[in-house]
């Protein structure tokens, strides 16, 4: 097998965004060469665990290579269909579903699941979880559900927020710092 640092490892994804803040945050920290590619996955129903396997199964089924995925579950339940509401009822219509519950407590939760590309071999899971609420939507509109995530402990939303601060708590920031510390921990070992 290729060491982690000359492996390359496909990541999957068709947003631009998510990409943009995976390249930001990991910097040159990650040992591997990293390759986008978009490929358009079904949507499953399940746990939010069992929806990251099952697509990064299929996804390493397809790219035939050793493949991250991420996932985004939204709220206190996974909503694997969250896109969908987005692009019908924009932030405000997000914010307004919630309109009769009194408690708007949320959580961010991001999964990237990784295939070695071998069937057999487990899929590995990095999770990163940021607890924030629902709040009306604040600031710019380029990312998703963004203007309508406040995190606990501070008062401006997602979108509020200069990209480097988002980038220093986010639910993608603690999934990738674990994702990218395997790696590290992965390369040392195999140069000893
Ligand atoms: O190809 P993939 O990676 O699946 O990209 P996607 O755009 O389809 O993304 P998801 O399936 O994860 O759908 C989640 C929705 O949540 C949005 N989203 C994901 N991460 C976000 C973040 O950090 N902040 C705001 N919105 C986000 C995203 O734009 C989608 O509308
Ligand atoms: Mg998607």
């Amino acid at each position: 097998m290729a060491s982690a640092s000359s492996r390359t490892v496909v990541f999957v994804t068709g947003n631009a965004k998510k990409l943009e803040e995976v390249v930001q945050i990991l910097g040159d920290r990650f040992p591997c060469k990293l390759v986008a590619k978009k490929i358009d996955l079904l949507e499953f129903q399940g746990e939010p665990d069992e929806i990251s396997i099952y697509k990064c199964r299929e996804a390493a089924r397809q790219v035939s290579s050793s493949t991250v995925c991420i996932f985004l579950f939204f709220g206190g339940h996974p909503v694997p269909y969250v896109k969908w509401f987005l692009e019908k009822l924009k932030p405000e219509g997000l914010y307004k579903l919630l309109a009769g519950f009194e408690d708007k407590s949320a959580y961010a939760l991001c999964t990237f699941a990784f295939s070695t590309g071998n069937p057999e071999d487990p899929v590995q899971l990095f999770k990163g979880k940021t607890l924030g609420r629902i709040v009306e939507p604040r600031g710019p509109r380029d990312f998703g559900w963004d203007p309508c995530f406040q995190p606990d402990s501070f008062d401006q939303t997602y979108a509020e927020m200069p990209k480097e601060m988002k980038n220093s708590i986010s639910h993608r920031y603690q999934a990738l710092k674990k994702m990218a510390d395997h790696f590290i921990q992965q390369n040392a070992t195999e140069k000893k």
